[in-house]
């Protein structure tokens, strides 16, 4: 039960990639060279007089430590933090092994390169019981991430086409660009009644609106109106659904099962799941009958991502439910609080700022929106996007679960069937890879010639086949809203609010809430 405690503290993540935890050990890995060959220390097994070396050869956390670790040191939501403390006391693999279960904590860019070029055909991330659940009970497909092996690979197959391609974004250009016209009304509404005429509180608020709007604006094709001054009443039932359900998850994964019926939280965790599925299905009905329509009276079938699931594929209307509900869960946090992090390092540092100004305001002269293709030639609003990420990784943590080989990670051998925890957040702090780590640097990732860093070093969506299938159309939606916003104002902290620290909840999350100065370029700034 400790363990499982401690293992489902983790497990709680919009995107729940979090396998497996911490533990101590010094691998013996030889580092290579970016761009090198791997050494024969990663990969063949290495032998301590003549026995292979294996997980026993690593350091090990007990499940006493790990609690005290995270429940008396408080590092329970601050687990990214965690990962670079228990680098520094046990190196850069350890092993986290209580009762039946072992992950293998990898916390070296070395090591997560070697692993996930051994990635398997069907890459899998571990349990996914906590989603399949409700979807069992209700008959509901399951989406890309609960499905697993090779109906997983047929559906990102399907998925992956009008999403994954960078041409395809290009496509939700426009759909996305009327979001952020209204996130810009929006922000102009916020200032005028804020009592300093340009400030926007709860920023982080403001943006999941924003990223909700603009992924269901995609996935369902319809407007569902978060942008709005008053949001209609369906819409804030789901926005409070998908809370209540992500709230009750902890409750559900710490609580043993005999205890649902007697306590209030397995309802709740459940009522939320409800709320999601009516709100998904009523608007994934009304776009299969307007297609019907236009089938039953000759027309062209004319639309865009679920038209082509509805009309395209041959996936069951129960498989579209369940994948665009994972679409629409994974896609909302992880975008808003990526831009809530790069506006918020922004406003700290007005010469990046200024560099990103001069870019966008080169390429998208007068009053011109950027679009989908403009973003293109902004090098340094992508350079300010990654380098967000590199410092936020908003998923800071994700497993992997060797499911058919065996397989030797610097120079251990591990049987099939083990689990792999992958640090991001450590591996993108280390300043072998970044130097200076802590400090907001964009350029590390300008293409000018030199030195670029380890592409391992910082991969915020994932890698491989098993990677964020909205990459794209994360990117577009914030390059396009970094671009127009950065065009119209200047950002600037709220003095009140001082240094604001991340959470490990959902995703990496503020510790408070984040208020923004917005000044209008033209006048504002000048009387400054
Ligand atoms: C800044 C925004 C985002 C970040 C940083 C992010 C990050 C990630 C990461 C790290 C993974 C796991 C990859 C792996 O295991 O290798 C993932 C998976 C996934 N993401 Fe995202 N994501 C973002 C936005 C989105 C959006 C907008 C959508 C929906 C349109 C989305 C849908 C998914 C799905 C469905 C998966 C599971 C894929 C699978 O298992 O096959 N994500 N994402």
């Amino acid at each position: 039960m400790a363990f499982r405690l401690a293992q489902n503290a983790v497990q709680r993540s919009s995107h729940c990639l979090l396998v497996g935890l911490n533990a101590p050990a010094l691998a013996m890995v030889r580092t290579r060279r970016a761009g090198g060959t791997l050494s024969s220390s990663l990969t063949q097994p290495s032998t301590s007089q003549g026995k292979i070396r294996t997980s026993d050869d690593l350091p090990r956390i007990k499940t006493r430590e790990m609690l005290y670790r995270m429940f008396i040191k408080g590092y329970y939501n601050r687990l990214h933090e965690l990962q670079l403390y228990e680098k520094q006391l046990y190196g850069p693999m350890y092993t986290v092994g209580t009762g039946n279960f072992n992950a293998i904590a990898l916390s070296s860019v070395e090591l997560l390169e070697e692993l996930l070029r051994k990635d398997e055909k069907f890459p899998s991330r571990g349990d996914m019981s906590l989603w399949t659940e409700y979807r069992d009970l209700r008959g509901i497909g399951y989406g890309p991430f609960t499905e697993e092996g090779e109906k997983w690979y047929k559906l990102r197959t399907v998925l992956n086409k009008r999403m994954l391609h960078p041409k395809d974004s290009v496509k939700y250009g426009d759909v996305v660009n009327k979001v952020v016209g209204d996130l810009i009304k929006r922000i102009y509404h916020l200032r005028q009644t804020s009592p300093t005429g340009d400030l926007v509180t709860n920023l982080s608020n403001e943006l999941y609106r924003f990223s909700l709007e603009g992924i269901s604006s995609i996935l369902f094709e319809t407007r569902i109106g978060c942008l709005q001054e008053e949001i209609p009443v369906e819409t804030q039932d789901f926005i409070d659904s998908i809370a209540r359900m992500f709230s009750y998850s902890m409750h559900v994964v710490m609580l043993p099962k005999w205890s649902r019926n007697l306590l209030p939280f397995y309802g709740r965790y459940i009522s939320g799941w409800e709320g999601i599925f009516k709100f998904s299905r009523k608007l994934i009905d009304m776009k299969m009958e307007a297609i019907q329509k236009r089938v039953d009276t000759d027309q062209e079938v004319d639309g865009e991502y679920l038209t082509y699931l509805l009309s395209n594929t041959n996936m069951t209307i129960s498989e579209v439910y369940g994948s665009v509900a994972e679409l629409l869960l994974a896609g909302v946090d992880t975008t808003s609080n990526t831009m809530m992090w790069t506006m918020y390092l922004l406003s700290r540092d007005l010469a990046v700022q200024d560099i990103l100004y001069q870019e966008v305001s080169r390429c998208i002269p007068e009053d011109n929106i950027p679009s989908a293709q403009d973003v293109h030639r902004m090098p340094y609003l992508k350079a300010v996007v990654k380098e967000a990420l590199r410092l936020y990784p908003v998923v800071p943590m994700n497993g992997r679960l060797m499911v058919e080989n065996d397989v030797i990670i610097g120079g251990h051998s591990f049987p099939k069937k083990t689990t792999f925890t992958m640090c991001h957040y450590a591996i993108s702090q280390d300043e072998k890879t970044f130097p200076e780590p802590s400090k907001f640097k964009p350029e590390r990732w300008i293409r000018d010639g030199r030195a670029r860093p380890n592409p391992f070093g910082s991969i915020p969506f994932g890698f491989g086949v098993r990677g964020c299938v909205g990459r794209r159309i994360a990117e577009l939606e914030m390059y396009l809203a970094l671009s127009q916003i950065i065009k119209l104002f200047e950002i600037r902290p709220d003095p009140r609010v001082g240094e604001v620290k991340a959470l490990n909840r959902t995703v990496l999350v503020a510790d408070r809430q984040v208020n923004l100065h917005f000044l209008e370029r033209t006048e504002e700034i000048a009387a400054l």
